[in-house]
């Protein structure tokens, strides 16, 4: 195997895209004293009173010690799955901004497993309201009983508020159990849940299920597809994919979000796990070399720039490809050899592809900079006395 080109990361940059919230404007509606935002690693925090950016939230909830906070760190902090056994259970609602991209932006609330949920003085319809994704998890070595009922009632009462939540059922911990034990389990979590469902008269309700584990990539995968529900973009991008690749002889393309290796779209072609896997070792591949490497002792800002690439050589004839698309996003390839002599002609296509999506980004951000003048706008006259209009800075 070889590689060449490869490309430059900086460390600092993840700690910008992972950004914490520390304003309380929305907790101030709880009644339950305990529940507050954890910022432990205190990151950055941010209030932009004219911000009108509404980011989807994803929730993970769960009974106790199913594996929520590890999912969080594992995805989104690079914890490495052993420390997560010296995690310390989770007593506050943990809010986290994750907005790496324009196109992968959203909120995660880790919610403690032990909060009564269901408590009546517990403001659960404020939370749903501006829910995107309902992840609940489920320890797949326990007894799940009692999570399933858990489930059912999260998910009805989540419903008759929102019925535009994405619910998203992960089948954890399975890394303990053996592929016929795990396609067993499904099948039974499955049917018992959506028995549960049909019983409440409640059949329209659809849940999608995961198998997943903090020990392989099957948690990145997973992610990947909740975010991508939550990608209003998604079509476009998937249709931009589909054009790169059969204009460029290719035979798989993925565009990755580098910092959390969650892909966010990918051409419509199948995807396969070892495929995937193959993806997130070069990206730590070319993250891990760059870091040792890449940086040279005067260099102040991100070394991870435009001319970033990476090229591997399987002994399979088959070619990996990563080239940066934006600060945060890159494009990894598979292909024939052969079909990589034309790098030429693959390198104008990846040109107009990412002119594509810069495209795309440049409609995104106009829709939202027209927003925040408006609510700048709406800001003014509603703090102005008389209601007379002040021209905000
Ligand atoms: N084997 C295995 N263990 C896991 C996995 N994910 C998490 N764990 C372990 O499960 C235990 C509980 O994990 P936490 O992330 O603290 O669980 P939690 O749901 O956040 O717990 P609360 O904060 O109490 O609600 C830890 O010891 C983790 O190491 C997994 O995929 N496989």
């Amino acid at each position: 195997m070889t590689s060449e080109g490869v490309s430059k990361y900086c460390e600092e940059d993840e700690d910008l895209a992972l950004a914490y919230y520390d304003d309380d404007d929305d907790f101030d509606t709880f009644t339950d004293g305990d529940v507050d935002c954890s910022c432990e690693d205190g990151v950055l925090g941010f209030s932009d009173p004219f911000s009108s950016e509404v980011k989807p939230r994803i929730l993970l909830m769960g009974l106790r010690r199913s594996g929520k906070s590890s999912i969080q760190k594992v995805v989104f902090h690079k914890m490495s799955p052993n420390e997560t056994l010296f995690l310390e259970s989770t007593n506050k609602i943990c809010r986290e901004d994750v907005s790496n991209s324009s196109f992968v932006s959203f909120q995660i609330w880790d919610f403690p497993g032990q909060i009564d949920f269901f408590d009546p003085t517990f403001d659960y319809e404020m939370i749903f309201r501006g829910t995107g994704a309902l992840i609940f998890v489920i320890d797949s070595q326990d007894d799940y009983i009692e999570a399933l009922s858990r489930l059912h009632l999260t998910v009805t009462r989540a419903y008759k508020v929102n019925p535009d939540i994405n619910f998203e059922v992960f089948i954890h911990k399975v890394d303990g159990l053996s592929d016929d034990h795990k396609i067993e389990k499904q099948r039974d979590i499955h049917k018992r849940a959506n028995d549960d469902l049909a019983d409440a008269g409640l059949e329209r309700i659809h849940l999608s299920f995961y198998l997943t584990s903090i020990y392989d990539h099957s948690i990145f995968e997973a992610f990947s597809k909740v975010v991508q529900k939550l990608i209003p973009q998604l079509p476009t991008l998937e249709n931009l994919l589909n054009i790169f690749i059969s204009n460029s002889g290719i035979e798989k393309a993925f565009l990755f979000d580098v910092v959390s290796k969650i892909y966010i779209a990918t051409d419509s072609s199948p995807v396969d796990m070892q495929t995937y896997e193959l993806c997130c070792d070069m990206i730590d591949v070319v993250i891990d070399i760059s870091c040792i490497y890449g940086l040279t002792g005067d260099e102040a800002g991100s070394p991870y720039d435009k001319e970033s690439m990476a090229i591997i050589h399987l002994n399979n004839t088959t070619v990996m490809y990563l080239k940066e698309v934006t600060k945060f996003l890159a494009m990894v390839c598979f292909l024939r050899e052969e079909s990589f002599e034309r790098k030429g002609l693959i390198d104008y296509n990846f040109h107009c592809f990412k002119k594509a999506i810069e495209d795309v980004f440049d409609v995104r951000l106009k829709v939202q900079k027209s927003r925040k003048l408006l609510s700048q706008r709406r800001w003014s006259k509603q703090n102005t006395p008389n209601g007379a209009h002040v021209q905000p800075h």
